[in-house]
């Protein structure tokens, strides 16, 4: 299995290397050069199976020979050791053919844990095999980074450096990040938004010096093992609803476009997937993109879904690589014009876009509407991400065909916009219940790249 780059002019790389190496050395993300198919019987197969088991199964095509059978899953077991739910992924029904898939029961409450637990076990294995030591840098709009503090706090071959934008995060995911002791990680605020950040990350891997000086490496959905740890619960939501056998949609809300790209790789798979659908917050941008209005930045607007409060969505490179074709140059030029402010998508590019996605979006009002509406309907809890989902769901689902309904993260991490729709306070987890008593640890710095770049230099372990 060989890794290529969306720009076209960077090495092919096996797993274990566009693991280690995250953003490509042209600019762009790593993709598979060919997307392995399962047959209907092997996605049958996988009815019953533990989460686990079905993880190994979808994902050991994709690894080649960095992990032996073995090993691979032994570090699966490892990473999925710690979830709070015994099926890790649990489906609850909403309402005649629309579930939920729960994937906030990581040690994190967000389903970044899916990933990062695993992400954390696959470079533990890489690193001690090579004996190197690396410098995570990684961006967040909130939970990407308490997910990835998470898996590496403590590792004595990583050093981890969180950008996150200064007071756009909810107290519980900024505590999350500020309040490990742990020596090797860093919780930096930057004065700026999450595509500050984001931007901030990638001009660090494009300066080589900087990058092979503090052997940067990425856990943000850059990496293609983010990824590919979310294809995963895709089937296994599929399969427990009746796949290969019936069709199931899917409603995901979406802000880096790394979630949803993975239904879209699972669907590439094999998997009978009918719709797969986008929903977005106020930051509507990739809504207006796949409606047909061009790709074109504006200014982003704080909301109660702060995680998805993007305009630069990361992984729609990924898409637009396989929409134009996989020219890598066409890419390359469509992330130019972006970095002007914006693009129009070719006719040839959209059909296949909308062929692909569905979208919508949801309003502030709305978002609060769908939690107070669901609770009232059903026992579902939702958090403001999740109820963007269902919200868009309901408008878009088509009744004869069952819709999952991705919940990314619990209701306890935004409990301000969760008690303002339903009254109801949601109570951290006993293992976390003393987060607002920890003491914190955070160094405020400038949105200023060399700025960022000394500090990250001034504090990795010698
Ligand atoms: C809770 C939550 N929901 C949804 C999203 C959007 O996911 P993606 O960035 O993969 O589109 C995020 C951020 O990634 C998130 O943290
Ligand atoms: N919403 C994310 C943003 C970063 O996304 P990623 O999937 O690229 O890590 C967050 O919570 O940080």
């Amino acid at each position: 299995m060989k890794y290529i780059s969306t720009r076209g002019t960077a090495p092919e790389l096996s797993f274990e290397e566009a693991m280690l190496t995250g953003l490509a050395r042209d600019g762009g993300l790593y993709v598979p050069a060919e997307v392995p198919r399962m047959t209907a019987a092997e996605i049958a197969a996988l009815a019953g199976l533990s989460y686990e088991e079905t993880a190994f199964r979808v994902m050991r095509p994709f690894v080649g020979d960095t992990f032996n059978d073995e090993d691979f899953r032994a570090i699966i077991a490892r990473a999925y050791d710690g979830f709070g739910h015994a099926a890790r992924a649990p489906l609850v029904q909403l309402a005649p053919n629309h579930f939920l898939l729960e994937l906030f029961h990581g040690p994190t409450l967000a389903f970044k844990d899916f990933a990062m637990q695993l992400i954390g076990q696959l470079f533990q294995a890489a690193l001690e095999r090579s004996g190197d030591r690396v410098t995570i840098v990684g961006a967040t709009s909130g939970d990407t980074g308490s997910a990835a503090i998470e898996a590496f706090k403590g590792l004595s071959n990583v050093d981890v450096f969180i950008l996150f934008p200064h007071g756009r995060v909810s107290e519980v995911q900024r505590r999350q990040m500020t309040t490990p002791t742990e020596s090797n990680v860093h919780a930096l605020a930057v004065d700026g938004d999450f595509d500050d950040c984001q931007a901030a990350l990638k001009d660090m891997f494009n300066d080589f010096q900087f990058r092979d000086g503090v052997r940067l490496a990425g856990v943000n959905s850059i990496n293609w093992a983010r990824v590919l740890a979310q294809v995963v619960y895709y089937f296994s939501a599929a399969v427990s609803l009746g796949a290969p056998d019936r069709k199931v949609s899917f409603t995901v809300p979406t802000g880096n476009f790394g979630d949803i790209f993975a239904g879209y790789i699972a669907k590439g798979m094999g998997l009978p997937i009918d719709r797969l659908v986008v929903a977005t917050n106020q930051n509507d941008i990739l809504h207006r993109c796949l409606s047909g209005q061009g790709y074109h930045k504006g200014p982003t607007h704080p909301s109660i879904s702060p995680s998805m409060d993007i305009q630069i969505s990361s992984n729609f490179e990924r898409v637009l690589f396989d929409a134009y074709g996989r020219d890598g140059a066409a890419v390359a030029q469509l992330m130019a014009e972006l970095n002007a402010g914006g693009f129009d998508v070719s006719q040839g590019a959209m059909e296949f876009l909308q062929e692909q996605f569905d979208s919508g979006r949801a309003s502030e009002a709305e978002t609060l509407a769908a939690i107070s509406e669901t609770l009232r309907d059903s026992t579902e809890l939702l958090c403001p991400h999740s109820a963007v989902g269902v919200k868009v769901a309901r408008e878009l689902r088509n009744p004869e065909v069952p819709m999952i309904t991705l919940a990314t993260a619990h209701p306890a991490k935004f409990p301000a916009a969760v008690q303002k729709a339903s009254g109801i306070h949601p109570p951290l987890p006993p293992r976390m219940s003393d987060l607002y008593e920890r003491p914190e640890r955070v160094h405020r710095i400038a949105n200023d790249l060399d700025a960022m770049k000394d500090y990250i230099r001034g504090h990795i372990a010698k």
